[in-house]
C-alpha cells in the first residue's frame, strides 16, 4: 500500500541528508510507531509519505501511485484521503469545533465553497459523526481556543476522520499532552485504526506508548532506518542504539 524505495532527503543548504536511502513498505492494518532521537528524521520521513516533502532521490508509492513525479495539484488529490494530526494541532483557534472539523472536507470541495463556508447536509452529517467518534459532539459550537490540549487533538482527529482516510499519519500528536491524556488519544487512534482498517503511522517520543499500541515499530537514527520489527523485539540493546547511552533517564 505504501512503499518507500531508496528514499533520501537533503534539505537546501544542509550538509547531511535528513533521510538516507530508506526502503520499507507498510500495509493496511499496521499500526506503526516511529521512534528516534530529536533530529533523527521522523518528521521528514512522515512528510514523505503524503508528499508534503519530496525526496531528493528515490520513490514513494502510495496505492500504486508514485508521488515523486506528481504535480502539487495531483498530490493534493492523494492527500485528500490521508488524515494527518500534529503536535500543535494546526486548528483555527477562533473558529468553532464544528467549523474546524468541516475544514477536513476542503480538499474535496470547490475553493469558492470553502470561502463562502457553504457545506452540504451530507458534509455536516459526516462532521457530526466524526465529532461523535471522538466524543466531542456537545462541544460542536464551542470555540477551539477554549478547549484543553487533549480536546484540541480530538478535534484534529475528527477533522482527519471527515476525509474518509485510508492512511492516518501523526507527527508527535501527543508530545504536548500529559501522560494520561496521551494514552486516551492513543486508545482512540487505535480504535479508529481498527474500525476503519487503516494504515497508521505515528511519530512518538514515548517508547512505552509505542510498545503498548504499535503492531510494528521502526526507528531512525541520523536519517537511517536502524530498527524495524515487532514491539517485543525492542531490546535494551536496540534502545541504546536508538537513543545512545543513558536513554533510561529519558523514560
Ligand atoms: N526545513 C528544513 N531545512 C533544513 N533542515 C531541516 C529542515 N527540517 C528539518 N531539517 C533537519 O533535518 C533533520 C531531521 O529533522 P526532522 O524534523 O525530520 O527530525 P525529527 O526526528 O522529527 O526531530 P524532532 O523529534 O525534534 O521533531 C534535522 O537535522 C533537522 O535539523
Amino acid at each position: 500500500m505504501i512503499v518507500l524505495e531508496d528514499v533520501s532527503v537533503r534539505y537546501k543548504k544542509a550538509e547531511d541528508e535528513a533521510i538516507k536511502s530508506l526502503s520499507t513498505s507498510f500495509r493496511k492494518g499496521e499500526f506503526i510507531c516511529v521512534l528516534g532521537k530529536s533530529g533523527a528524521g521522523k518528521s521528514t520521513f512522515i512528510r514523505c509519505v503524503n508528499g508534503l516533502q519530496q525526496p531528493s532521490s528515490g520513490e514513494v508509492v502510495v496505492n500504486d501511485v508514485s508521488l515523486t513525479t506528481l504535480k502539487e495539484e495531483e498530490l493534493r488529490k492523494i492527500r485528500r484521503n490521508i488524515g494527518m494530526i500534529f503536535q500543535h494541532y494546526y486548528l483555527i483557534p477562533r473558529l468553532t469545533v464544528m467549523q474546524n472539523v468541516l475544514t477536513g472536507t476542503f480538499g474535496k470541495r470547490k475553493p469558492w465553497k470553502n470561502l463562502m463556508g457553504i457545506f452540504s447536509s451530507e458534509e455536516k452529517e459526516k462532521a457530526i459523526a466524526a465529532l461523535k467518534a471522538v466524543e466531542l459532539e456537545q462541544f460542536a459550537d464551542r470555540r477551539v481556543e477554549a478547549l484543553s490540549g487533549g480536546q484540541k487533538q480530538r478535534v484534529g482527529i475528527a477533522r482527519a476522520l471527515v476525509q474518509d482516510p485510508y492512511i492516518f499519519l501523526g507527527d508527535e500528536p501527543v508530545a504536548s499532552l500529559d501522560p494520561s491524556t496521551a494514552i486516551k488519544i492513543f486508545k482512540l487512534l487505535k480504535q479508529i485504526h481498527e474500525e476503519k482498517e487503516l494504515v497508521t503511522i505515528i511519530n512518538v517520543h514515548d517508547v512505552q506508548l509505542a510498545k503498548r499500541f504499535a503492531t510494528r515499530i521502526i526507528a531512525l537514527k541520523n536519517g537511517e532506518l536502524i530498527f524495524d520489527g515487532a514491539p517485543e523485539l525492542l531490546t535494551e540493546e536496540v534502545m541504546t542504539e536508538i537513543y545512545g547511552e543513558g536513554y533510561e533517564e529519558q523514560k
